[in-house]
């Protein structure tokens, strides 16, 4: 059953078994989500618990063994044929022969389609959205963690894709930097409209940055609660000192603790 298109993402009864030689590993039972268009959901969870296979779910790289799945009212097949969405992992995965730009442009070559959707942002127009104008001809090796990580967002931005599926990807990056990347994101995210599903492993950094906050519980992973964030659209990292943030951080927490 197909969902009505106003959802970006909606999953329903999602479960998905792997079965190797040795074991099956009911890696998610019976998730249900539903986001909006244009909204930002924070998935949160214990190590093994199914963020990355929902991701996958979501990307068509994974089949659920059953459920239903809907990206804009579509089959993830057809909504991966539309290219409409971008993924960005934990390591920035830039090719370290190509300059920053070149990485950026990458897709149209892979792709097959050398021309760009009318109206889309051009590979320069994304550097300077990720705040990186003037390092277009640098190449990965003379860029920091951050920066690389920022080349791979514009990358998934190429093309404009409705839906940005986000795997851990300022995970390895130190605090100041994850931080600075979590106010650019929010910006990122309001300037183009897309749609976001973020995986961390930070309460903080799920609570800041998303609108919903999924939290899964582990073996087998299935969902343990859904927050809907009530904080203002506009915030900056101080909202994590307020006594609100703080609660319903440890919401979070609590939520986690059961789900281990
Ligand atoms: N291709 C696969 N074949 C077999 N088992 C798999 C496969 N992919 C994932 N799994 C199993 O499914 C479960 C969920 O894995 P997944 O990577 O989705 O978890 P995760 O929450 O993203 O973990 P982490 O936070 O450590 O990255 C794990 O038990 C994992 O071993």
């Amino acid at each position: 059953m197909m969902r009505a298109p106003s959802h970006a993402v909606a999953c329903q009864n999602v479960t998905v078994r792997f079965v190797t030689d040795r074991r099956t590993v009911t890696a998610l039972e019976n998730v249900s989500f539903d986001v909006a268009a244009g909204g930002f959901l924070s998935l949160l969870g214990p190590s093994g618990c199914g963020k990355s296979t929902l991701l996958r779910v979501v990307a068509d790289l994974v089949q659920p063994s059953s459920g239903d799945v809907s990206v804009f009212g579509m089959s993830p097949e057809e909504a991966r044929r539309q290219r409409n969405f971008g993924f960005v992992f934990q390591d920035a995965a830039l090719l370290p022969w190509r300059t920053a730009l070149e990485n950026v442009e990458l897709p149209l070559e892979v792709g097959g389609r050398r021309a760009l959707p009318a109206n889309s942002p051009t590979p320069r127009e994304l550097l300077k959205l990720v705040g990186l104008e003037g390092w277009e001809g640098s190449f990965p090796h003379e860029l920091s963690g951050g920066m690389r990580q920022r080349v791979s967002i514009a990358r998934a931005l190429l093309g404009g894709p409705k839906l940005l599926l986000m795997d851990e990807p300022f995970g390895a990056l130190d605090e100041i930097t994850r931080d600075r990347l979590n106010e650019e994101l929010r910006r990122i995210w309001q300037e183009t409209a897309t749609t976001i599903l973020f995986v961390t492993h930070s309460v903080y950094e799920a609570l800041y940055l998303g609108e919903q906050v999924l939290v899964l519980a582990a073996n087998p992973g299935r969902v343990a609660s859904m927050t809907h964030v009530d904080m203002p659209r506009d915030r900056d990292l101080r909202i994590r000192e307020t006594p609100e943030f703080v609660a319903a951080a440890s919401k979070l927490r609590d939520a986690l603790g059961r789900g281990q």
